[in-house]
């Protein structure tokens, strides 16, 4: 499987000090709020779990299933709910947590919705930003760190759902999905 990675973006040391800046943030803003914090599944898997155990304060949690990449490197424009939230969002404070914001559709969808669920207030967590992927305006309110225009995976990212497994974030060889 590393075979595959042309080179590693950032190491689990790397994203573990991003996660701990991110955190310290979130627990200043979040101070008394109980926010919900609502992990996007699949990829933003490993960063959300990591997040919430480094903000030591109240919050919920809960978790939505969207898919709008299916088995391609190229966003089909769709956002599918595969899974829907369990917990009513009328009132809350929420916080999306997201692994990486690339076309910006899934989290345009998102917050369009939650608004119309009549959410307290909304505000976006991503991993990581690739703002040169951008189709529709959204941007992230707590950002990790910016990425080249490239396909990544690890760390709960994939290509035709391998990689995800991967402790470290990287760039996937052109060879690997150029081959299918
Ligand atoms: O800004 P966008 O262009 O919408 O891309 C970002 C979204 O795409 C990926 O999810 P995907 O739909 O592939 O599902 P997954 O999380 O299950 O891999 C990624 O995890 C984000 O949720
Ligand atoms: N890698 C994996 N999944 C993605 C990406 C990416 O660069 N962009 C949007 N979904
Ligand atoms: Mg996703």
């Amino acid at each position: 499987m590393n075979d595959d990675i042309l080179r590693v973006l950032y190491s689990k040391e790397d994203i573990d000090a991003i996660t701990a800046r991110l955190a310290d943030q979130i627990k200043a803003d979040y101070a008394g709020k109980n926010p919900l914090v609502i992990c996007i599944l699949k990829g933003a898997i490993m960063f959300m779990t990591d997040l919430v155990r480094a903000v030591d304060d109240y919050m919920e949690i809960d978790f939505m299933d969207v898919s709008s990449y299916g088995n391609a490197t190229e966003s089909s424009g769709e956002v599918k709910i595969l899974k829907d939230l369990d917990t009513s969002v009328s009132g809350r404070d929420l916080l999306i947590v997201e692994d990486i914001v690339d076309t910006g559709r899934t989290l345009f969808y998102l917050k369009k919705l939650f608004n119309t669920r009549n959410a307290r207030s909304i505000k976006i967590c991503a991993l990581m930003d690739k703002p040169e992927g951008r189709v529709v305006d959204v941007h992230a309110d707590y950002v990790g760190t910016t990425v080249p225009n490239e396909f990544v995976v690890g760390y709960g990212l994939d290509y035709a759902e391998k990689y995800r497994n991967l402790p470290y974030i990287g760039v996937l060889k052109p060879a690997v999905y150029q081959e299918e």
